[in-house]
């Protein structure tokens, strides 16, 4: 089946539409795939001969000198002409005695006795100790002490062992907030210290993260010299970088930081850059929020996998449960060991001849032992406790009347169409309507449930002309008046008042007032809830999917009169770590607006104990990367989540899909269940509403 490729960067998520996305898992209790200090209660893939498990102390390894273990012997070499069914069986094969092997080695031969992580002794999973670590990191030098928590040292060690044992990749999946970067970043260090390797490593992150690896790494390792590759500051090194690359010299750094769209793109500058990279051997090609690369036919997968694949190790780091989706799986298995995986682009299904859940079931099982993953519930009950909290909020009459408006305006259209129609079923827009159609009313819905502002109502097509006779004769637009006119009645009220202000056009039925800020229910219900939580001392982050919305929510917090800072996709990537340090160091700095993709994933704010989802996703896991943002090592208080959800229209089904998503059985999801047809879904879901909204 040839998927669709649709990935979205920083800056497209600003352009973005509405996508709802796909079945995820809450919380899963035993993880969604098996990692090694977890538990052994799931039977190794039955590729290969496999004696039953053992419980092991790592420390017997420490006699093992054979490094290289599992690294493909010379007649293991596939034919290349050899047919792409057999290719991937032998791939399937190999890799599941692998994985039986690893797993022999962590579990010994009775794996039934292996408890889960959280009842582990600590001393027992000892190649390293926190000694070792002080010494690797020059600890007794330094002013910083950089002690691991016990789970952190787990999971150090669990990283030497696969390094120790050859195998080319590792999944680092630990919830979020639970401390990757830095077990990462002392893995390196170790690696530096213990096996004299000092890179150089390569480290790609989302644009916010850049700043925050390169404090961590200069904190936890001085010792490594870092170099940022990054927007335009690159160009200063880029013509040295390339001559070093070519020369077939080493680097000038031991880890280099850049970002996921240096692999998106297709300008000169980007291939470039991509070429210099591939030049040079790295040690370790590290990525965080690596989810981002679960699609095998992205240019984002393709391209760093044209640099990563000559690496020693490829490390993946991700807090978001790995699903059961076999394209998920197999990109994953393919990224961590590529000699071994490349497959064209085929059917899996009929290429493996088996059903999706046995064959997801496999492929679960054989990445088990490379893939580490604890949940803050069995590592951290000191953690603060997090608590959720759905606040309903009531439309008044206006935006009541607008969300009315659009509903009647919708069904006189869809009505007309099924008019044409000979044979339909009337009670389903989905055969009705075209694709884009139903995502595009689907949109203006959530729009007026968020905010009446969002969609043009106030200014009617007569104001926007006379507007834009005023604008064009001042000379604002280079272009026909046909085409102003055009431009401006594309704009939502928002907009329009927003140009107006800018260019001083106030009299008659000009700019705003506060009050039509005041609009929404869910402004309202801030004005109500904010003062509240500034009065007993909380701080704030407050998410929304749309910039638009945040541009909104600005002003509705100058209303308010409370004070806040902003990060979005388009903050430069250089503010985005200042704008962090300002919230979380400076109290009198109350809230911080963030939009849910660009501030959701991996930024520190414990400065804040309170988050705010003004519009929520249709996928938890989003929302939830989101509430992680100041419930993590370093949150001191509790933390309570408001979800705002405006009565009677399409936010409350949203809430109830993506409440049902993470209650969703997890028995069923455990099976293999093939939730792979996001697009699919996405559509039965939005047409499902819609229907109910339309046809009644
Ligand atoms: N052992 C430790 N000692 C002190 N601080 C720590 C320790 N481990 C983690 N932290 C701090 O906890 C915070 C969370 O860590 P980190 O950002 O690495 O988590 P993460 O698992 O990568 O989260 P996410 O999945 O959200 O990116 C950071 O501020 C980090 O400096």
């Amino acid at each position: 089946m040839k998927r669709v490729f649709d990935e979205i960067s920083d800056e497209e998520w600003e352009n973005h539409t509405f996508k709802p996305s796909r079945v995820l898992k809450k919380n899963p209790n035993p993880p969604a795939i098996e990692s090694f200090a977890f538990n052994s209660r799931t039977p190794p893939a039955d590729f290969s001969d496999q004696s039953s498990d053992d419980c092991v102390e790592i420390e017997q390894l420490e006699d093992d000198d054979s490094d290289g273990d599992f690294k493909l012997e010379d007649d293991d070499v596939l034919p290349e002409e050899a047919a792409p069914v057999n290719r991937a069986r032998k791939a399937l094969q190999k890799c599941a005695k692998i994985s039986a092997e690893l797993r022999k080695e962590l579990y010994g031969s009775s794996g039934a006795s292996c408890e889960r992580y959280s009842e582990v002794e600590t001393s027992s999973v000892r190649i390293v100790t926190q000694n070792d670590i002080d010494e690797a990191c020059g600890a007794e030098e330094s002013d910083f002490q950089p002690v691991l928590k016990p789970y952190q040292l787990v999971g150090v060690n669990f990283l030497l062992l696969l390094h120790r044992k050859g195998i080319g990749g590792a999944i680092l999946a630990d919830e979020m907030g639970l401390g990757k970067t830095i077990q990462a970043i002392t893995y390196l260090t170790l690696l530096k210290h213990l096996k004299n390797d000092p890179g150089p490593h390569l480290i790609v992150c989302p644009a916010s993260l850049l700043e925050n690896w390169e404090r961590e790494l200069k904190k936890w390792c001085p010792s490594f010299s870092v170099l940022q590759y990054h927007g335009a500051a690159r160009a200063a090194y880029s013509k040295e970088l390339s001559y070093l690359s070519k020369a077939g010299l080493p680097p000038p750094f031991n880890v280099i930081l850049v970002c996921y769209s240096l692999f998106e793109r297709h300008s000169m500058q980007q291939k470039d850059d991509r070429k210099i990279l591939k030049r040079w051997r790295w040690s370790c090609v590290l990525m965080d929020e690596a989810h981002a690369l679960k699609d095998k036919n992205s240019y984002r997968w393709k391209n760093l996998m044209s640099v990563a694949r000559n690496a020693n190790q490829r490390l993946m780091l991700t807090g978001t449960p790995l699903q059961n989706d076999l394209h998920e799986l197999w990109s994953l298995l393919e990224f961590m060991m590529p000699d071994l995986f490349a497959t064209e682009d085929v059917d899996l299904k009929k290429l493996l001849n088996a059903e999706d859940r046995e064959l997801i079931g496999r492929m679960k099982s054989m990445l088990g032992p490379f893939i580490l993953r604890r949940l803050k519930s069995d590592v951290m009950q000191q953690l603060a406790p997090k608590i959720q909290r759905v606040e309903y909020v009531t439309m008044e009459k206006k935006q009541d009347d607008a969300y009315k408006e659009a509903i009647e305006e919708y069904r006189t259209f869809s009505r007309a169409r099924i008019a044409k129609l000979s044979e339909s079923d009337l009670n389903n827009v989905v055969g009705i309507l075209p694709k884009r159609q139903i995502s595009n009313y689907f949109i203006q819905f959530r729009k007026i449930a968020n905010h009446p502002l969002l969609v043009r109502r106030i200014y009617n097509d007569e104001d926007v002309v006379r507007f834009a006779k005023r604008l064009h004769s001042m000379g604002v637009y280079q272009c026909t008046l046909d085409r102003v006119i055009k431009e401006l009645k594309t704009y939502n009220d928002f907009s329009v008042h927003r140009l107006l202000l800018r260019y001083g056009i106030t009299g008659g039925k000009g700019t705003l007032s506060d009050e039509h800020v005041m609009l929404s229910a869910k402004c309202q219900a801030l004005a109500e809830l904010l003062p509240s939580l500034k009065k007993s001392g909380h701080r704030v982050l407050i998410f929304s999917q749309w910039t638009s919305m945040l541009d909104i929510l600005e002003w509705t917090l100058d209303v308010i009169g409370v004070t806040y800072r902003r990060l979005d996709g388009s903050t430069q990537v250089t503010d985005r770590q200042t704008i962090v340090d300002d919230f979380n160091n400076d109290t009198s700095i109350f809230a911080c607006l963030l939009s849910t993709r660009a501030g959701g994933q991996g930024l520190n704010l414990t400065g804040a104990d309170t988050v705010v989802i003004h519009d929520m996703d249709f996928n938890p896991q989003i929302d939830r990367q989101a509430e992680d943002r100041c419930h993590r090592i370093g949150q001191t208080k509790p933390v309570t989540i408001y979800r705002l959800v405006t009565k009677g229209t399409v936010d409350e089904t949203v809430y109830e899909i993506a409440k049902r998503k993470l209650t969703l059985d997890a028995a069923v999801l455990e099976s293999g269940m093939d939730v792979d047809k996001e697009g699919e879904m996405a559509e039965k879901t939005m047409g499902q509403i819609l229907s109910s909204l339309l046809m009644s």
